[in-house]
């Protein structure tokens, strides 16, 4: 079965908002505009909660749905991936630096 990384998706929505393909879902929302698709993640956030409430099938699935909606939001704002990702590491480097432990021999 294929798979798809986040950047992978990402790079794919971008191409449809560079490149805009007749028929696509994502070529749609495009041209509906930033109110529909901040519409379409507020539905897919509340799909997540109901997923999680369900099964686990049923979350996967929505997961999906709400990170490619996400990636549809962070095109149309023309954020690049890169910038959550650095934002991830800069929490990574926090929580590192919280958790170092003192080295006793430079004490
Ligand atoms: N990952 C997705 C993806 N997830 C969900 N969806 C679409 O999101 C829509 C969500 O369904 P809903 O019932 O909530 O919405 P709807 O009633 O169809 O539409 P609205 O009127 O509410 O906008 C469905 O039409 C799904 O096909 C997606 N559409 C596209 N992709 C990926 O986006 C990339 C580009 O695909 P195209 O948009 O087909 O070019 C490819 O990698 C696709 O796999």
């Amino acid at each position: 079965m294929a798979q798809q990384t986040l950047s992978e998706l990402y790079d794919l929505v971008r191409s449809r908002k560079e490149n805009p393909i007749e028929g696509s879902y994502t070529d749609y929302l495009f041209n509906k505009g930033l109110d529909k698709i901040l519409k379409k993640v507020g539905e897919e956030n509340t799909e997540v909660i109901i997923g999680a409430k369900n099964t686990n099938d049923e979350l996967i699935f929505e997961t999906a749905d709400y990170l490619y909606h996400l990636m549809v939001l962070l095109v149309a704002k023309d954020i690049p991936l890169s910038a959550i990702e650095a934002e991830l590491g800069s929490r990574l480097d926090q929580q590192s630096r919280l958790h170092e432990r003192p080295n006793i021999d430079n004490l």
